[in-house]
């Protein structure tokens, strides 16, 4: 069985819809078992964010508003096909049922009602797709991936309980063989609530379903070629990157290559099973190999993250930083749920760069004004080159100024100020 995963920006609109239907169908041609895994449509996933903002402000006719939005955004949509109401049946209860909820002020957790919410975004660009396929002839099995990915009730991060996971997957697979779609991003609880994995999470919920079928292969259809060795958005000269290690591949992830969800390669690797990353927009085209050999001369990999903040932490009594200071610092930032991207110490000091993020930073300053003196540099750019010689360092340092510069041997980090000029 193949497993293929369909972002938001591969069903943004209604030729988006089209041409994912067109790949589908060819690859079903020869009789092959296909699960399909699809994102919410375009930006659907910000707009429900803000639905739930208004919702949870008590701001009733702002987010019955903003759900509308949604709604027509979707219809819109719908309109240029010629899909039969019994087909769009599903999609306009689902419309129906969440203007409903949105009338009564939530009773649970933000997290919770989040999750409730956003996910309408998945269930609803499922819904879309299967009615479209189905009016294709093709015989496409809508799945509620709620019934399959099991998770923790951490709502907004949900963690895979991965024997229910993988129980509930195979005993689908038993009774549906052929082409299954199911929604990306999303899971439920023991007791039968929703969770979303993460933002950006459809990557990983593919990864899951093939590690749980024992996949052939996973292929997630993108906007770019396949893994390049730099964001296209900036970067003017990238190369595609044909076939790329595991390693790499989770190293680049996690460095912050956007292109594929960071917890998308374990299970893959866990279980031997490749991952293809192509373009839905040249589909004839081969992208990228995840899984292979290591190459020689591996091409140089640029990740570049802006609006970066750069922390400096200095003992107010002149101690040393040690196990003792750090392990209350590493805690400082999980309690502030704020990731590190980067860490470097001196005896006297230790610096750490992370997303600005002005919901969470300025409190968590103020926790750490508690045990140091902070001082602090905004507006910088944290520049990662995997596989890094001379020349690229010097390329990307053209017009910046460097504050910080961390080696080892296959990957340099570089925080730096963008001076402007070029
Ligand atoms: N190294 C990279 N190679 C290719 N694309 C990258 C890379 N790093 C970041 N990207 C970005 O990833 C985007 C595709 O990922 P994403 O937008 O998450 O897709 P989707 O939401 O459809 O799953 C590309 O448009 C590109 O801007
Ligand atoms: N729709 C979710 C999950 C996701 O992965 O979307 P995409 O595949 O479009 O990145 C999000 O935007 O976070």
């Amino acid at each position: 069985m193949h497993v293929f995963k369909f972002g938001g920006a591969s069903v943004r609109d209604a030729a988006g819809i089209r041409n994912v239907g067109r790949i589908i169908s060819q690859t079903i041609a020869d009789g092959a078992e296909l699960l399909v895994v699809v994102s919410a449509m375009g930006k659907t996933t910000n707009a429900l964010e803000e639905v739930v903002v208004s919702h949870m402000a008590g701001r009733a006719d702002e987010a019955q508003l903003r759900w509308q939005n949604v709604v027509i955004a979707h219809e819109l949509i719908v309109a240029e096909f010629e899909l039969s109401e019994a087909l769009l049946a599903p999609v306009r209860e689902t419309f129906a049922t969440v203007a409903t909820q949105l009338t009564t002020p939530a009773m649970q957790g933000y997290d919770e009602v989040y999750d409730q919410i956003v996910s309408m975004g998945e269930i609803i660009s499922t819904q879309l797709l299967a009615a479209y396929l189905t009016h294709l002839g093709l015989p496409v099995q809508w799945t509620d991936a709620r019934q399959l990915i099991r998770t923790d009730d951490t709502f907004r991060e949900g963690r895979v309980d991965w024997t229910t996971t993988e129980t509930q997957i195979q005993s689908l697979m038993a009774t549906k063989p052929g082409l299954v779609l199911t929604q990306g991003f999303i899971g439920g609880t023991p007791t039968g609530g929703t969770t979303t994995l993460g933002r950006e999470g459809s990557d990983y919920s593919a990864a899951i379903f093939a590690y749980c079928t024992q996949a052939q292969d996973v292929t997630i259809w993108k906007d770019v070629p396949g893994v390049l060795n730099a964001d296209p958005r900036y970067f003017d000269e990238t190369v595609l990157l044909p076939s790329l290690t595991y390693q790499d591949a989770t190293e680049l992830a996690y460095y912050g290559a956007t292109v594929i969800h960071p917890k998308t390669i374990k299970p893959l690797q866990n279980k031997g099973i490749p991952l293809y990353v192509r373009s839905f927009v040249q589909p004839d085209q081969p992208g990228t190999m995840v899984g292979g050999p290591p190459v020689p001369n591996p091409t140089p990999s640029f990740i570049f993250k802006v609006n970066q903040l750069l922390i400096s932490l200095h003992p107010t009594d002149f101690s040393f930083i040690a196990e003792d200071n750090l392990s209350l610092i590493f805690g400082l930032f999980a309690e502030a749920g704020v990731k590190i991207n980067l860490m470097q110490n001196t005896a006297l000091n230790f610096s750490v760069v992370v997303d600005s993020r002005p919901e969470r930073i300025p409190d968590l300053l103020e926790r750490l004004r508690e045990h140091f003196r902070v001082t602090y540099n905004e507006a910088l750019e944290l520049i990662t080159i995997r596989h890094y010689d001379q020349s690229t360092i010097d390329r990307v340092l053209v017009g910046k100024t460097m504050l910080l510069e961390q080696k080892s041997r296959i990957t340099v980090q570089l925080v730096v100020r963008d001076e402007g000029g070029n």
